[in-house]
């Protein structure tokens, strides 16, 4: 009944090792459809090389298995609560990708430094709080949704401006308009990560010029871009 969103999703998902950003199953995507109120998404624990259409899940938006006769990735509950406060986004990513982790385990924000950086994430890319020890250890996956929500509001951060984040102590998520946008931001968050790291090595006081930042961004992303205009 839902092939076309869980082919979708599993074509999104080998692109996690072809991009080299995860190790054995490390990682997971997820694609939403809104009108029929459900999301498809890998399952738990399945080794990429042997994933097929039959294994991916779908879950309805409350985190029911609706199909599939694995179980979800145990990032689901996440991933159902950044579809709930971000509207429009339509796919997800969670990655444990090297430099973006190593942000998330200093708990530092990755730094805005270049233009590469400035043409997907308007600013840096926010880190969030750790979490308690009751959000750890009582629903967890949701708490680690609701801390990224945290993070976005307390830093008036608009989701479509600034597509991921870094989870403090774990690793990053990302985000588009689908399974592969979110994708292709996940893989340029990794690259920014790895390239702050080294910048900051060299140079470990240089910032962006904040009129660069703007340009950059707006050139791509602003009401006369080619994404803002589509
Ligand atoms: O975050 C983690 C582990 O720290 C998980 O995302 C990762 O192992 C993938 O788990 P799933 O196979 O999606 O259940």
């Amino acid at each position: 009944m839902f092939n076309d969103l869980k082919e979708r999703v599993l074509r999104a998902n080998l692109q996690l090792p072809k991009y080299g950003l995860v190790t054995f199953t490390w990682g997971n995507v997820s694609e939403i459809d809104r009108d029929r109120g459900v999301i498809a998404i890998k399952p738990s624990g399945v080794e990429y090389d042997v994933m097929n259409v039959n294994d991916i899940v779908i879950v309805d938006l409350y985190g029911n298995r609706i199909e599939g006769d694995l179980n979800p990735s145990s990032d689901t509950a996440t991933h159902l609560e950044l579809y709930k406060a971000f509207k429009g986004i339509g796919g997800i990513v969670h990655t444990h990708s090297r430099n973006a982790t190593v942000w998330a385990q200093a708990g530092l924000d990755i730094p805005a430094l270049g233009t590469t950086h400035a043409d997907y994430f308007y600013g840096d890319v926010p880190c969030t709080r750790q979490l308690s020890n009751d959000e750890i250890n009582i629903e967890y996956e949701k708490n680690t949704g609701l801390v990224i929500v945290e993070t976005f509001s307390k830093n008036n951060l608009d989701p479509h401006a600034m597509p991921g984040v870094i989870i403090a102590g774990h690793a990053p998520f990302s985000w588009g308009k689908d399974a592969f946008d979110a994708v292709h931001n996940a893989v340029v968050l990794e690259e920014v990560a790895a390239m702050a790291i080294s910048t900051r090595v060299i140079n470990e006081s240089i910032m962006i010029n904040p009129a660069l930042l703007d340009k950059h961004y707006n050139r791509k992303h602003g009401k006369n871009s080619y994404y803002g205009q589509k």
